[in-house]
């Protein structure tokens, strides 16, 4: 059967990159997707603004919505401290299985705690099943359309605190017009702008980084 997009992306690193080096599997992805497919994982440039902001907050508990083949995931984790953890949450099935071994061969499993499903759901029982208490940071790129929603029901749920920040792709490519609509006009965040390009591409793209004020 012909294989995907993303199991050809897994195979690359594979055969491209070092086992257990995460700088590796993430340099044989941004190989791949600029020179043979493009594909949406964040990137190298925006991949320093990422960078930046997870050290910047040095978090012990992280989440991720869209991990896609596992790009970021790798890239996140691979900055945490000692005992810290990233949840991240994939929708997709067959992108799971293959971030889950993207994750395993960066050798950034005990890391990382991959979960399959609708954000929606995982959010809800972030604090009773998966044992968080309050999240430091979240990275935001998985639908856009889901980009408010899920960020309402953070606060519903509880799990931002004062000082949570919120860091999210495609501002505008593909764009997320309501979220930055409904993230600039509430008091609640402090927000910034970082303008990039759109992942392998010359296109305009941003992030936006949003501090919960409590
Ligand atoms: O939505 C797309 C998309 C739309 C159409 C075709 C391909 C991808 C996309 C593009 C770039 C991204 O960085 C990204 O995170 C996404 N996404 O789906 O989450
Ligand atoms: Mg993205």
């Amino acid at each position: 059967m012909n294989q995907s997009k993303e199991q050809r992306i897994l195979n690359f690193v594979l055969q491209n990159a070092v086992r257990g080096d995460p700088c590796s599997v993430m340099d044989a992805i941004d190989k791949y997707c600029s020179q043979k497919e493009w594909a949406m994982n964040v990137g190298n440039e925006k991949g320093l603004i990422l960078d930046k902001t997870v050290e910047e907050i040095n978090p012990s508990v992280a989440l991720e919505l869209g991990t896609y083949c596992g790009y970021s995931a790798v890239r996140i984790a691979r900055l945490l401290k000692a005992g810290a953890r990233l949840l991240t949450v994939e929708f997709n099935p067959e992108f799971a299985a293959i971030a889950k071994q993207m994750i395993e061969f960066a050798g950034v499993q005990d890391k990382v705690k991959l979960i399959e499903g609708p954000s929606e759901e995982i959010i809800p029982q972030l604090k009773k099943k998966y044992e968080v208490d309050t999240l430091d940071f979240v990275f935001l790129d998985h639908w856009k359309d889901r980009y408010t929603p899920d960020t309402i029901l953070l606060q519903e749920c509880s799990l931002l605190r004062k000082g949570s920040v919120l860091l999210a792709d495609n501002i505008i490519v593909p764009g997320a017009p309501e979220f930055v609509n409904y993230i600039r006009n509430n008091p609640r965040f402090q927000c910034t702008n970082y303008p990039s390009h759109l992942e392998y591409m010359k296109v305009q793209d941003a992030m936006e980084k949003a501090v919960f004020l409590g």
